[in-house]
């Protein structure tokens, strides 16, 4: 069997592919969403996924565009940003930083605002002209959190689960 290549993950990449790795337990079929909250000691403390609240899975619709509001997701769904917030495994998360694959929508930025988190970073901004993400990014900057957008111009990495030879460092 093909020895794994052994792989060292900086940090940024680490708590990006976290996030990422959450988004993937997301049951929207349109835009699956994860956050990774991570304190000053670069430990994680929180971790989410955009869901539907406790209870309610299979139970609420995740449509997009029907034409009465209450049909639609949007009125129920949990974003990944709140997830992860109310999850935290620690006392709180003041002077966390927040990873998430999609920039935070205004709602969000106020629970980012209000928790104490300190740093916001993101990957895809595709909703950058909705004026939730104006919004959003208004509230933000006037609560001088430090918002940057992740190098997405990194190498992917593979997660595998077949277990080949690990890599043995001590090899000659
Ligand atoms: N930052 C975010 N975190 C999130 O968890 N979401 C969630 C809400 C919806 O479930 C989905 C967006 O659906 P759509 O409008 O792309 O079909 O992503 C959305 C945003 C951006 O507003
Ligand atoms: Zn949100």
């Amino acid at each position: 069997m093909a020895q794994q290549e052994r792989v060292v993950l900086n940090r940024s990449k680490y708590f990006m592919a976290t996030a990422l790795l959450s988004a993937q337990r997301s049951e929207d079929p349109n835009t699956q969403v994860g956050a990774c909250i991570v304190n000053q000691e670069e430990n994680i403390v929180g971790i989410g996924y955009n869901r539907m609240p406790n209870g309610c899975d299979g139970k609420l619709p995740w449509e997009r565009e029907s034409e009465e509001w209450l049909d639609n997701k949007y009125p129920y769904v949990c974003h990944a940003e709140l997830n992860a917030i109310v999850n935290k495994t620690s006392a709180d998360v003041k002077g966390c930083a927040i990873y998430v694959t999609l920039f935070p929508c205004n709602e969000c930025a106020k629970l980012i605002i209000q928790a104490g988190i300190k740093d916001v970073i993101y990957l895809s901004d595709k909703y950058h002209g909705d004026k939730k993400t104006i919004a959003s990014k208004k509230m933000l900057n006037t609560a001088n959190i430090n918002v940057k957008q992740f190098q997405s111009g990194e190498e992917d990495i593979t997660i595998t689960f077949t277990v080949g030879e690990m890599a043995d460092t001590n090899a000659p």
